[in-house]
């Protein structure tokens, strides 16, 4: 069975455009746990973009009670600065089950490419085993068509995550079956080698099944931009709906009626 672990990170973007508290993270990640959920993953950008220090605690917290995988993203070699200590450290204060490895600059707007293992290997291998002397399961992100994605096996990784904005890009303008073919590719030789498989990045409701239909034993998709974005239209409705009813009465208790 394939997890599915939301990614929380665009919750925090709403709620860092205002400063404050709302939406509540931990509301949003209690719903998506009552929701069937079977993870959470966030991915803290040095900058404190969106998820901060103290959510990636929190959320931490909120797995441990609730016996759910936390899955921590992040890139090894981002140096600790104000308000952002480190994925290692953070990892060693919360003790994910999972640390997802993203090669990922600040300059970035978002995760656009895996490892370049030839370059960063001897580097990555000492931070994989760090991070499983904490106890945490290590996927790397692996670009579909990577023709070193064995070395993360040799490394010492236990899975990769297939990036999969190329794949969901290729699905938007109906050109599917390159970059699927290459994503089937790519994970077999990652599961010959003995690694797990997760995907993620730009999956959504259309492109997921067509890639779960293809790509044998994906061990978990992490999802956030898509999801976040189906949830306001799902709750759009229900939610103007219960505005509107607030103004109604309003009008009828204090005012001239409805309008
Ligand atoms: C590794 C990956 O694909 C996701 O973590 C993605 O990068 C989401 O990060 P942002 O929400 O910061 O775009
Ligand atoms: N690892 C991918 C992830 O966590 C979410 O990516 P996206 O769905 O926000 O593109």
């Amino acid at each position: 069975m394939t997890a599915l672990s939301v990614n929380l990170n665009k919750i925090a973007v709403l709620r860092n455009s205002r400063g404050g508290t709302e939406p509540d993270l931990l509301r949003a990640a209690s719903t998506c746990l009552d929701a069937g959920a079977h993870g959470l993953t966030v991915h803290p950008r040095p900058d404190a973009r969106h998820i901060r220090a103290a959510d990636v605690l929190l959320l931490g917290d909120l797995c441990t009670q609730r016996g759910v995988e936390f899955n921590i993203e992040g890139n090894p070699f981002a140096p600790a600065r104000t308000g952002y200590p480190g994925l290692l450290a953070l990892c060693e204060a919360t003790r994910p089950a999972q640390v997802t490895l993203v090669p990922d600059g600040d300059g970035q707007l978002t995760s656009d490419h895996g490892f370049d293992f030839v370059r960063d290997g001897a580097a990555l291998q000492p931070l994989i085993a760090a991070f499983k002397l904490l106890g945490c399961r290590v996927s790397v992100f692996v670009d579909v068509g990577d023709p070193h994605v064995e070395q993360a096996a040799a490394l010492g990784a236990d899975r990769i995550e297939l990036y999969t904005g190329p794949y969901a890009e290729a699905f938007a303008t109906g050109h599917i079956q390159p970059a699927l073919a290459a994503a089937v590719a790519t994970a077999q030789r990652a599961q010959a080698a003995g690694l797990g498989v997760n995907a993620g990045h730009d999956l959504n409701q259309d492109n997921l099944p067509v890639l779960l239909q293809a790509i044998a034993n994906v061990q978990e998709v992490s999802i956030g931009h898509a999801l976040i974005g189906d949830a306001l239209y799902a709750g759009l409705q229900a939610t103007v709906r219960a505005y509107r009813c607030i103004v109604d009465r309003a009008a009828l208790l204090y005012g001239a009626g409805p309008a």
